[in-house]
């Protein structure tokens, strides 16, 4: 499948909130061109040669996005629309295809949990670990959003508890429930490779026989204990009312994926059906904690 890549010209200082943009925008990753290795941007053949003089952060896009409508929203928040130098290009998958593989490591989140790259050595072996290959899908751990949900997970007791896994990525976060003692997950993604990618990674956790997968228009009716949604603000807003049908009766929620400033309006949202707690925060990032009334 061919994907667009947008190259976006920053600095240090600007370079992760920039990448917050292109997450907030449906890049599917995001990758950063130090200009301490790289100090002058690379033309491709027959590219008109645009010089970088820091950081670049590249975001990659499937070939159907509205290209156009990301780059009108970047200018928007840019702080300075007339200098924000970027670059959009089209590339197949092998242009791409594991590059952000060399650094990728494990890393642990809350007391038992590590994520590990499938091709790395577990640091722990006694800890709960899940062993990832997120292939093209988003979620590897390293993106606040899908931290705070994996440090949430993992501070709970899921032994024999059901859990619903909506916008399920690379399935990083099923798994980890599953790998904590669920004793079943249902996953729902509108991408399938992202569904594909969530089995692959059961599978290599033994954990597939206890995991579900589906797509939107497919979703079973189904009351877990505990629901758990990273996707962003708007998807959060708009389904609401199908999220919430997924938690039971005293049930757990949690919601990712959502900026610091948008996070009054869906604890508003959500409080018409939980007693919502105080959110979690990670750099710009919140997690949004409810139980069922
Ligand atoms: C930010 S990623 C989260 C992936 C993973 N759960 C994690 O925590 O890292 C959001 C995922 O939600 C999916 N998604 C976006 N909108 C959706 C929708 N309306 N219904 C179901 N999934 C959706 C995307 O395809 C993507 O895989």
């Amino acid at each position: 499948m061919p994907w667009i890549q947008l190259r976006l010209s920053a600095n240090e200082d600007n370079a992760e909130k920039y990448s917050d943009w292109l997450t907030a925008c449906g890049s599917q990753a995001v990758t950063f061109l130090d200009a301490k290795d790289t100090p002058i941007y690379e033309p491709l053949p027959g590219d008109e040669v645009i010089y970088w003089s820091n950081t670049v952060v590249m975001g990659l896009f499937e070939a159907s996005h509205d290209m156009d409508k990301v780059i009108h929203y970047l200018q928007g928040i840019h702080p300075d629309k007339e200098q924000m130098q970027y670059k959009l290009e089209q590339l197949e998958d092998k242009d791409w295809e594991r590059e952000w593989m060399d650094n990728f490591h494990p890393m642990k989140f809350g007391q038992r949990l590590w994520i590990c790259p499938s091709w790395r050595d577990v640091p722990d072996p006694d800890a709960v670990n899940v062993m990832l290959d997120p292939g093209l899908a988003f979620g590897t751990g390293t993106h606040p959003t899908t931290a705070l949900c994996l440090t949430w997970l993992d501070g709970l007791d899921l032994q024999d508890k059901t859990v619903v896994d909506f916008g399920c990525g690379s399935g990083i976060l099923s798994i980890a429930a599953l790998k904590l003692g669920a004793k079943k997950v249902i996953a729902i993604d509108i991408d399938p490779q992202a569904l594909q990618a969530s089995l692959a990674n059961a599978e290599r956790n033994n954990v597939s026989d206890r995991l579900e997968l589906y797509l939107p228009k497919d979703q079973p009716k189904f009351k877990a204990d505990v629901v758990v949604a990273n996707i962003l603000a708007g998807p959060l807003r708009e389904l609401a009312p199908t999220i919430i049908e997924f938690v039971g009766d005293k049930g757990l929620l949690a919601l990712s994926g959502v900026l610091e400033e948008q996070a009054q309006t869906l604890q508003e949202i959500y409080g018409q059906w939980c007693d919502m707690a105080p959110i979690s925060v990670q750099e710009e990032w919140v997690r949004l904690n409810g139980q069922r009334k």
